[in-house]
């Protein structure tokens, strides 16, 4: 997610491309690389060749579930949940976006590791609760609730929700005092900031959806009507400015302003905004390395800027320093999971004036990876199941090989009825890439699964986790029937 979208032509569209994210590969031995920063943390290439995620083969993954697959590196998904738990001092402060990438397993080791959970469907929360997700450490989100899913919050008993209109203050007051409760809830406020990221995924400045304005008073209309109603109380203050985000100015910018609608809060309120004064989160939207090219700052850097930032505004203003909590999805999830492919075709494309275009495809596509036809995101691809350095064995590529062992820019496409089916937009692969290659697409553990669909029928992939040596599946593919199953006959 580099580039902005949409911008005119997307690339150049001649070989060899100038504009491709990361290093050149100068050898076919640069083409084995797995940098560090973009694959998971237990992923390597072995002397074979051969890629082992978290001790296990690639190849025995492919044979025993078959592919596209998601293979989930177990220890690297918890080792950034206690990451972020030490940069904040306290898991519970550190609310994992379920959004991102959800199932019960999941739901267990974010709960293992004492993490809280931000739920924004019903749906979210009934996976958390099937996980015996303690319900006082999940938070939920959501611009348009409905009354069932305030309701199912309140019955469930979550710790927090997040409220973003004033339709939902008046409706939420009410349930909760029909139920004789009084709810925890947290004001989101739209901050401003132009955050730098994509368009389709900023979410703090004015023009959007999302949250109470700050600048336009809403939000201090919002604590007022929450600090004024019996079945509420304001716990807080909420912002999320966007996803995929490595400037940490705009957070910096967001912690500034919700310190001063406390400040304003507590000058209006006195006392009675004590526990509103308590906690400010501050989102999710840490970016992670999809390519080399992507360079994200640790959890800890991030905490100690805001905490600094925070502190530093809060003796200005002369209130007292709320505790900072995040909600990161992302950077949890995203860079401990990759998607194994199987090549299936592999085809040259005369764009005229002797350019060539490599198009390989594979069995997947946007019905499992939907981020690269939508936000025009940029992945990381390599082949796995050997060596670059090695001949390939199988039935030969049918594309004329250019240049040798020389690295070869790429299209990788899925297999679907669309010419926006792209899964990485360019990548560098072996000359000799060969049907029957598996190739692996790095940092795909948010919102892949997660946005998913079965779009053509083609069934979804099933994600696994790896640990130890071992595999095991937390969701089986898809099958005929599964597809099937909603029909009325
Ligand atoms: C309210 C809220 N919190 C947290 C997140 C998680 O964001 P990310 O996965 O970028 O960390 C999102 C998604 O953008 C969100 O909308
Ligand atoms: N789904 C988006 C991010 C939006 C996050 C939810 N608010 C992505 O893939 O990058």
């Amino acid at each position: 997610m580099t580039r902005a979208h949409p911008a005119g032509p997307r690339h150049a569209d001649v070989l060899p491309a100038h504009d491709v994210p990361g290093p050149l590969p100068r050898t076919a031995a640069d083409l084995d690389a797995l940098a560090e920063v973009v694959w998971p943390r237990h992923a390597a290439r072995h002397d074979d060749g051969v890629v082992r995620l978290a001790g296990v083969d690639v190849r025995d993954l492919a044979e025993r579930h078959g592919t596209p697959l998601f293979v989930v590196d177990e220890a690297d998904f918890r080792s950034r949940c206690r990451d972020h738990a030490q940069a904040y001092g306290d898991p519970a402060l550190v609310h994992y976006a379920s959004k991102a990438f959800l199932c019960t397993e999941v739901a267990r080791w974010v709960d293992d590791e004492g993490l809280g959970l931000d739920v924004c469907s019903e749906g979210e929360l009934a996976t958390a609760l099937r996980a015996d997700f303690p319900a006082g450490r999940i938070a939920m989100h959501g611009n348009n609730k409905s009354v069932a899913e305030l309701d199912a919050a309140l019955e469930a008993g979550v710790g927090k929700i997040v409220v973003d209109s004033f339709a939902e203050i008046a409706r939420l007051d009410d349930l909760a005092r029909r139920r004789d409760r009084v709810a925890d809830v947290m004001v989101r406020v739209t901050v401003g900031v132009e955050a730098h990221t994509h368009e389709f995924i900023a979410t703090a400045h004015e023009d959007q959806k999302f949250g109470f304005s700050l600048a336009g008073g809403d939000a201090a209309e919002a604590a007022r009507r929450v600090l004024k109603s019996r079945g509420l109380r304001l716990v807080g203050l909420h912002s999320h400015i966007g996803s995929q985000i490595f400037d940490a100015g705009g957070f910096e910018l967001a912690a500034r302003r919700v310190v001063g609608l406390l400040a304003e809060i507590r000058a209006e309120h006195g006392d009675l905004a004590d526990t509103a004064s308590a906690l400010i989160d501050l989102g999710g939207g840490m970016g992670i390395a999809y390519t080399t090219a992507d360079q994200p700052r640790t959890a800890a850097w991030l905490a100690g800027e805001l905490r600094a930032i925070v502190e530093r505004e809060c003796t200005r203003a002369g209130i007292p320093v709320p505790r900072i909590a995040v909600e990161p999805g992302r950077a949890i999830a995203g860079p401990g999971t990759v998607t194994l492919y199987t090549v299936g075709t592999v085809k040259d494309v005369e764009l005229g004036g002797g350019a060539r275009r490599r198009y390989v495809s594979v069995d997947g596509g946007m019905s499992d990876n939907i981020r690269t036809a939508l936000y025009d995101a940029a992945y990381d691809c390599r082949l796995v199941s050997r060596s670059a350095t090695a001949a390939a064995g199988g039935s030969g590529s049918g594309a004329a090989n250019p240049g040798g062992d020389a690295p070869v820019l790429c299209r990788v496409v899925g297999k679907h009825c669309e010419s926006g089916d792209v899964v990485v937009r360019d990548c560098w692969l072996p000359a000799d890439l060969a049907p029957g290659d598996l190739l692996a697409v790095g940092a795909t553990g948010a919102y892949c699964y997660a946005m998913a669909s079965a779009y053509n029928k083609v069934p979804r992939p099933a994600v696994v986790a790896v640990r130890d040596g071992a595999d095991r599946t937390m969701l089986r593919r898809e099958t005929l029937d599964d597809l099937a199953r909603l029909e009325v006959l």
